[in-house]
């Protein structure tokens, strides 16, 4: 007989669950949430100040309510007490980093309480499904400013227009096809888009610096460029400056080269509106780069000036990165993506072909978005390979078509992996986070599974010893040697490991 869960048991299931999406920016928003009991279906909840309330409301109730309802088929009521001490929130608060100012995080929530009341009030939510979000204030501005994006911005904008001045200077590096309007949403960018569309609005203090980041081709850079066309639209007179770190970098050489450090300073200083910074890991080691957008970042922020950042990491996993850089980019908000769902997958595909003009039924539409599951850039990289050989053979994209070029190119991708590729399935495999393998971690499972991460990269892809230390965090070349031999050693002694390589091999081998 199955035993009925408690209801504590009941609220840490659902968070195990809702916290699986999405870790990163879980735990951002829970140190400041504290669980006080569910009884009869109605969930109690501590929220640090308002701001918190709104985002947890809007972005995870639904899924943590809908969790708990499909145990137990209670209709759930959230009733929401703001403000007050926390001392059990649901994830530990970080313990202040040395060399940081203690209070700024402090300041920073202070900051962000200013948006709407924070003390002492409760209030009530219905999440009996997917209802959405009951309370009024920012999130809901954000939502409604989401929804409007394709339709009432024109008319806006057409009123702005009547009215402007200014004409939006061209900005060198933007991809038109960058926008709000192209974005899809899903549950897996829902967090981050909306926070784009704060920033994109002067969302101020709570969204300053925006830290987007998750893993290669899953739409910041086309966040990043949809901030500074709504911008540019919106608020003509913004100075925005696009860069991405590498561009950042050797404009500061050259700068340093040609004497001309008071200009490159007056560009991301002074003369900074908005400064969105793409593929910011790219600085890691970059000891003086890092010194310099350190003190932009600093002036920028001070003066209230909005900074977007993307990087392929979470703050607290860039290596070689100074600590109080790190450190600044946790004072506004973090929000991660992550890898879209097969609905959003379609749904991309479907917006992709109709963006570029290409006729597509819908099963096939299904079977890209079932067969590339990585990342978007791949998925349209498939679908614009499709288009382009059914115009060259004249064949319509049917699904026998779709079919065996999918397999012709994955099985041509096989051969092609990188170590980032291995390193990704490992850690997907084993359900490890995507630095624990470039780590100094030696738990027992983070080591065998880099072991065998290296081991399938020696073998694979033919890497030099030397080669694979620097990609698996600068280990010694004879570190690498030993792991490949003893893997190599357990795969026939030990059928667990020998199962574990196969399954990793059968993955390597196809589109994921
Ligand atoms: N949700 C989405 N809706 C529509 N298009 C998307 C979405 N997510 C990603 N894309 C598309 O996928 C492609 C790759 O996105 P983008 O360049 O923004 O990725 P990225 O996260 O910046 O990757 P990298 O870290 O490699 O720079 C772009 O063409 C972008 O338009």
């Amino acid at each position: 007989m199955e035993t009925i869960p408690t209801e504590k048991q009941l609220w840490d299931e659902a968070v195990a669950f809702t916290r699986d999406k999405s870790p990163g920016s879980f735990d951002q928003w829970f140190y400041g949430v504290q669980f006080e009991g569910l009884t009869d279906g109605v969930l109690c909840l501590r929220a640090r100040d308002e701001f918190v309330r709104e985002w947890v409301d809007q972005f995870f109730l639904p899924t943590l309510t809908d969790h708990i309802r499909s145990r137990t088929g209670w209709s759930i009521q959230v009733a929401w007490t703001v403000g007050g001490e926390l001392d059990h929130p649901v994830i530990e608060p970080p313990p202040n980093r040395v060399g940081e100012e203690p209070n700024r995080l402090n300041n920073q929530a202070r900051g962000i309480v200013l948006g709407g009341p924070s003390t002492g009030h409760t209030g009530h939510s219905g999440h009996a499904g997917h209802t959405g979000h009951t309370g009024s204030g920012n999130v809901q501005n954000l939502a409604t400013a989401s929804v409007l994006d394709d339709a009432a911005p024109w008319s806006e904008r057409r009123v702005v227009r009547q009215n402007m001045q200014v004409v939006a200077p061209p900005l060198e590096g933007l991809n038109p096809k960058y926008t709000f309007s192209n974005f899809v949403i899903g549950p897996s960018n829902q967090l981050a888009h909306a926070a784009a569309i704060g920033a994109a609005g002067g969302g101020g203090r709570r969204h300053n610096p925006l830290f987007l980041c998750g893993g290669t081709g899953l739409g910041k850079t086309h966040l990043v460029h949809a901030v500074a066309h709504r911008v540019r639209a919106e608020r003509p007179s913004t100075r925005i400056v696009y860069v991405s770190a590498e561009k950042f970098l050797n404009e500061f050489l050259q700068a340093l080269q040609d004497q001309r450090m008071t200009e490159f300073r007056n560009r991301y200083r002074e003369r900074c509106d908005l400064l969105l910074v793409d593929d910011i890991q790219f600085l890691a080691s970059k000891t003086q780069t890092q010194e310099e957008f350190f003190h932009a970042f600093n002036v920028l922020h001070q003066a209230d000036k909005q900074i977007i950042v993307t990087s392929d990491k979470y703050p607290q996993q860039l290596e070689r990165m100074e600590e109080r850089l790190i450190s600044r980019f946790t004072w506004g908000l973090v929000a991660d993506i992550q890898a879209p769902e097969l609905e959003t997958r379609v749904a991309i595909v479907r917006k992709k072909a109709q963006i570029e003009g290409i006729e597509i039924a819908d099963d096939v539409l299904v079977y890209i978005a079932q067969s590339v599951r990585s990342n978007v850039r791949e998925l349209e990289g498939t679908l614009i390979r499709l288009a382009a050989k059914a115009s060259i053979t004249s064949r319509i994209i049917d699904l026998d078509f779709a079919r065996s070029e999918i397999a012709l190119s994955s099985s041509a991708r096989a051969n092609e992996a990188s170590v980032e590729d291995v390193q990704r399935v490992v850690c997907h495999h084993f359900k490890l986070k995507s630095g624990d393998l470039l780590s100094k971690d030696r738990h027992k499972s983070v080591a065998f599974a880099r072991h065998v991460a290296m081991y399938l990269c020696r073998e694979r892809l033919k890497c030099s010893l030397p080669e694979l230390g620097r990609a698996f965090g600068n280990r010694d070349h004879t570190t690498v040697m030993s792991a490949v031999r003893k893997v190599k050693a357990l795969r026939g002694a030990d059928p667990e490991v020998r199962a574990h390589l196969e399954a990793l091999e059968r993955k390597l081998g196809t589109a994921d």
